[in-house]
């Protein structure tokens, strides 16, 4: 009996002492990977302050970027580069695309958008990612098929015919619907959300100048558009490709789901539209005999007079990029711009009078005989040499951009191994991200007032002075420098001075206004106003 007693007091303290064992090598084990994750955790917060994000193992910096996504993304990224000097390396998870260098360095700026312009090409994961919707058109394009139509549609844009068409088409846009769709908001005393009704002229405008054929989204009843829906939908799906893993949406676009399914509907609904007007005007040209050349200076008639360098005509393709492509930078470009300072101006009154006095100073500068039209009832209608002498207005304009910039950031990469002023190493291959947003509130570069609007830091001995384009990128620079930037300033200038002359522009009280997470600078819930009269309006 007591044999078996020592046996089974051996065997618990075989076994007990084998669970106090097994206890403690287990208790040894939490120790140990607390402690090990005490570290990490540590060591990668420890990080944030010379790396600006702490850095994870396998997720790198992701938990501070999702975690940004429930902020201002981007007050976030300026927070950061402020404390980084203007300039981190974002780590991204392992096997993720995600990894890339952020500047908002005027000096790295330079180095990469001119002076070592042919490093820094906009890159394969670019262009394959928008392929499908820009095809080889100019935004999409690198080397010598970006210079080729560079060169044309400068030649184009700096042309007398196409700044007529420019100044009758903004006219006739104007007057004929932005005016009237304004007013009979304002009859019916209805809120109106100005970021719209300027994303339809914009859009009509630049279809105009791209395809000569006028899509009529600005129109009363504000209808709405398939090749505008088509385009719009088109550009968020495309959008979405930049935040899922490569292999993922090409395998979606393979078996045609999800977002990759939008996308194909909608590039044939942009396509259908594209083709129609390219064999139309086809038809035209054709029609038209050689000596009674078509007055017509719009992008497709350009294009389609030119030849290859195997001196071919265009394959409708090309053509439909080109189109396609122009349409996409001038289409929301300006009118996000313009609702940006629409708001501005809400909230800077004083500016909104100085801007009054020197359009109404324009004004009565007219000579008698000819000062506006009024007396015999038509629209008082802004001229071309008008336009170009509203310097402070043009000051306010850029003072808006640099503040909300349309494309708030931007990004290249790198096809050398190369070292950018300020110091930091870009392996071949890297991806550069410039937050132009945040270029405009550095202190080192606009001084301590940065945050506050004041368009009087453009004007010198009372005339409107440009600044650098490197430290003013809202319009990018170098040889990529955005080719309607003449035409987006006359543009708003003529849309925002014909405005403010007849109507007072009041923000609904309350109205969230906020950027939204787009490629385009565009207000999260649009721009909800009233108007009134102005005293002394004219028609
Ligand atoms: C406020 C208005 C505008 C702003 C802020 C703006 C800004 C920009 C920026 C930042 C770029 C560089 C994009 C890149 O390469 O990634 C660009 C390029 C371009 N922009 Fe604009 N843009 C405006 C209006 C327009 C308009 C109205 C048009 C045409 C009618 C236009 C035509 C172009 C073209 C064709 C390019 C490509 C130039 C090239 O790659 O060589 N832009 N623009």
């Amino acid at each position: 009996m007591s044999s078996g007693n020592n046996t089974i007091s051996a065997a618990i303290e075989a076994v007990g002492g084998w669970g106090l064992r097994r206890l403690l090598t287990e208790i040894h084990t939490v120790e140990l990977l607390l402690a090990a994750a005490i570290f990490v955790a540590f060591h990668s917060l420890r990080q944030q302050k010379t790396q600006g994000l702490a850095v994870w193992p396998v997720v790198g910096m992701l938990p501070s970027l999702v975690l940004a996504l429930r902020q201002d993304m981007y007050e976030w990224v300026t927070e950061v580069l402020n404390l980084q000097n203007g300039t981190f390396v974002f780590k991204g998870p392992w096997f993720t695309n995600l990894h890339c260098v952020v500047t908002a360095d005027p000096r790295n700026l330079e180095f990469m958008l001119k002076t070592k312009f042919s490093s820094f090409p906009k890159g394969e994961y670019f262009r394959n990612t928008v392929r499908d919707l820009l095809g080889d058109g100019i935004f999409n394009a690198d080397d010598e098929t970006w210079r080729r139509q560079r060169k044309a549609a400068s030649l184009e844009f700096h042309s007398a015919e196409f700044r007529n068409l420019t100044a009758q088409s903004l006219v006739e846009l104007v007057h004929s619907r932005l005016l009237p769709v304004l007013e009979s908001s304002r009859r019916a005393g209805e809120t109106v959300d100005l970021q719209d009704v300027l994303l339809r002229l914009t859009f009509d405008n630049v279809s105009i100048l791209a395809f000569g054929a006028d899509p009529g989204c600005l129109s009363p009843g504000l209808p709405e558009i398939p090749f505008a829906r088509a385009f719009e939908e088109a550009t968020a799906a495309t959008i979405v490709r930049f935040v899922t893993p490569t292999g993922i949406w090409k395998a979606l676009r393979y078996l045609q789901l999800g977002t990759e399914r939008t996308l194909r509907k909608n590039i044939l609904g942009v396509d259908e539209f594209a083709y129609k007007v390219i064999s139309t005007r086809k038809k035209e040209l054709a029609l038209e005999s050689d000596e009674k050349k078509a007055p017509r200076a719009d992008l497709l008639t350009i294009f389609m007079r030119l030849r290859d360098d195997d001196g071919e005509p265009f394959s409708d393709k090309f053509l439909r990029d080109i189109c396609v492509n122009f349409i996409l930078a001038g289409r929301d470009t300006s009118s996000v711009a313009l609702a940006w300072f629409f708001w501005l101006l809400g909230r800077n009154p004083g500016v909104e009078e100085k801007i009054l006095a020197e359009i109404r100073g324009i004004i009565n500068d007219r000579e008698p005989s000819s000062s506006t039209a009024e007396k015999d009832g038509s629209p008082l209608v802004f001229r071309p040499e008008e336009v170009k002498k509203m310097e402070y207005l043009q000051a306010a304009l850029s003072e808006s951009l640099r503040l909300y910039p349309s494309v708030p950031v931007d990004h290249k990469e790198v096809v050398d191994d190369e070292v950018f002023p300020d110091g930091t190493v870009l392996k071949k291959g890297t991806k550069v991200v410039y937050a132009i947003y945040t270029m405009g509130r550095m202190e080192s570069i606009w001084g301590k007032d940065c945050r506050e609007f004041k368009p009087e830091r453009w004007i010198r001995d009372g005339r409107f002075a440009s600044e650098s384009a490197y430290k003013f990128t809202a319009f990018n620079g170098g040889p990529r420098l955005c080719l309607g930037k003449d035409f987006a300033y006359y543009q708003m200038r003529f849309v925002a001075a014909s405005i403010l002359l007849r109507y007072r522009v009041h923000v609904v009280e309350n109205h969230p206004v906020e950027p939204k997470l787009a490629l385009t600078m565009f207000m999260k819930r649009g721009l909800k106003v009233n108007l009134s009269l102005r005293e002394g309006h004219p028609n």
